[in-house]
């Protein structure tokens, strides 16, 4: 097992380049089992939860090859065998397994979800669009079986806007008969980037990125080649970095239009926030005010950048408060920066965060995000080595940290434990 080590009180300055997203890539590689001849996906990013896709999509008969930052994949020889346990065990977005393999073979079986469980994460709503699309939905032993004699479009209501199941009820339904209509569907930019690739798959997509998304299903999809839209998400957590340790680091390689909720809180806070066509300054300052903070579906304030900004809010004066109302328990970042000095206590689905000076601790990362909250608080400390465990989860989501934070003058480096 590794750990991070961190030993900070070094403000981050220079660039960084943002790889593509970990939630498209999860979502791509998958929807690329509905096609017939070879998808090229571009600007994939260096993960762990890639490199679990890749071997499931193996497992599954399909010819893979991962190359620097592009993967092929050709889905010809592809067959729907069950996959109750193993690695879909390991991410959470092994449940586009159902909605693809239900497109393109009308049956499936998949294991429940792996993945960070910072609170249970139900998918009722994926199995109640699936079932409208005809599918027979059955819980076997922890696997779910989808059946369907033919899949029929069909006028599905969300009852959360989830961003997981508009993607999985897309997948399906591409290759249902007739249209399908999602209504209260999610925003998310990564469901604009799967209804892409599958357009140019030949799916005929209309209305994502908006809350309501039109699908005439087709008989027949091709392979094509797609390149991924940037990690807003990564992009974020260094921009939050960059104010947490007064620096003043360019992030290169972003679309500044899906960081607006975060920017607009840095700016609140008295962070300079300069942006450009395809990259965002962040400049830090001595003082920050302290700021209420909702974390909301898209464009709201990500769920995902809630942790990391916890630890930036411990740099702000007075008492702040970060609510999130996408997963109202997401807090398990919370007992670790209370180790580190910080001030912090859970009210409901609230953080109330007093600021102050943080010191450095051994914590653990108990999931992806608070992994990276962890890294952030480490970073502020002047004095003495944080030492970060639960590194596996963090890898599941930031490529090349270690060198990317090295790269801005951080003194940070992996020790195997
Ligand atoms: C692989 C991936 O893309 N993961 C992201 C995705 O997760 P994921 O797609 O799993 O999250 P959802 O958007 O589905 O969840 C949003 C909310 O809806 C609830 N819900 C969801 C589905 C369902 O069937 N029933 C239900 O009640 C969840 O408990 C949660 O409260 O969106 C989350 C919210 O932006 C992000 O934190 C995750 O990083
Ligand atoms: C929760 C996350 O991912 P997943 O849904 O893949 O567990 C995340 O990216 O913060």
């Amino acid at each position: 097992m590794e750990k991070l080590m961190i030993s900070g009180g070094r403000p981050l300055r220079g660039t960084v380049s943002i790889s593509g997203a970990k939630n498209s890539a999860i979502a791509l590689i998958p929807a690329a089992l509905l096609a017939e001849s070879e998808v090229v996906l571009d600007n994939l990013p260096h993960l762990s939860d890639v490199a679990v896709y890749s071997e499931i999509l193996e497992e599954l008969g399909a010819r893979v090859s991962w190359e620097g930052n592009y993967m092929k994949i050709d889905p010809s020889n592809v067959v729907s065998i069950p996959m109750p346990n193993g690695p879909v065990k390991k991410l959470r977005a092994s449940y586009y397994l159902m909605g693809a393999l239900l497109g393109r073979f009308n049956e499936a079986t998949i294991g429940l979800p792996g993945g960070c469980n910072f609170e249970p994460r139900p998918i009722d709503q994926h199995i109640k669009g699936f079932e409208a699309l005809g599918a027979t939905v059955t819980n076997e032993h922890g696997s779910i079986h989808l059946y369907a004699k033919e899949l029929r479009g069909a006028k599905i209501y969300l009852d959360v806007s989830s961003v997981g199941a508009t993607i999985n009820i897309m997948l399906a339904a591409t290759r249902a008969k007739g249209s399908t209509i999602i209504e209260n569907a999610a925003k998310e930019p990564e469901i604009i980037d799967v209804a892409t690739l599958l357009n140019s798959m030949g799916a005929s997509i209309k209305g994502a990125g908006t809350e309501t998304i039109r699908i005439e299903g087709v008989s027949k999809l091709r392979g094509c080649r797609h390149s991924i839209i940037p990690d807003r998400i990564q992009a974020g957590t260094y921009m939050i970095a960059a104010a947490a340790t007064r620096g003043d680091v360019v992030i290169d390689g972003v679309i500044p239009k899906h960081l607006e909720a975060l920017t607009a809180k840095l700016l609140e806070m008295g962070v300079t926030v300069e942006e450009l066509d395809e990259s965002i300054r962040v400049i830090g300052s001595d003082k920050y005010e302290h700021v209420d903070v909702k974390a909301f579906v898209y464009p709201g304030f990500p769920t995902d950048l809630q942790s990391p900004m916890t630890s930036l809010l411990t740099q702000a004066e007075g008492v702040s408060v970060l609510s999130d109302f996408v997963y109202s328990n997401r807090f398990k970042h919370v007992p670790e920066l209370v180790r580190m000095g910080a001030k912090i206590r859970v009210e409901g689905r609230s953080a109330v965060i007093e600021g102050g000076l943080l010191n450095a601790a051994k914590v653990k990362a108990s999931d992806l995000r608070a992994g990276a909250a962890l890294v952030i608080a480490g970073l502020t400390v002047k004095e003495g080595i944080t030492e970060v465990s639960g590194v596996e989860y963090i890898d599941r989501g930031y490529d090349n940290l270690v060198t990317n934070l090295r790269s801005l003058g951080a003194d940070v480096w992996r020790q195997v434990e």
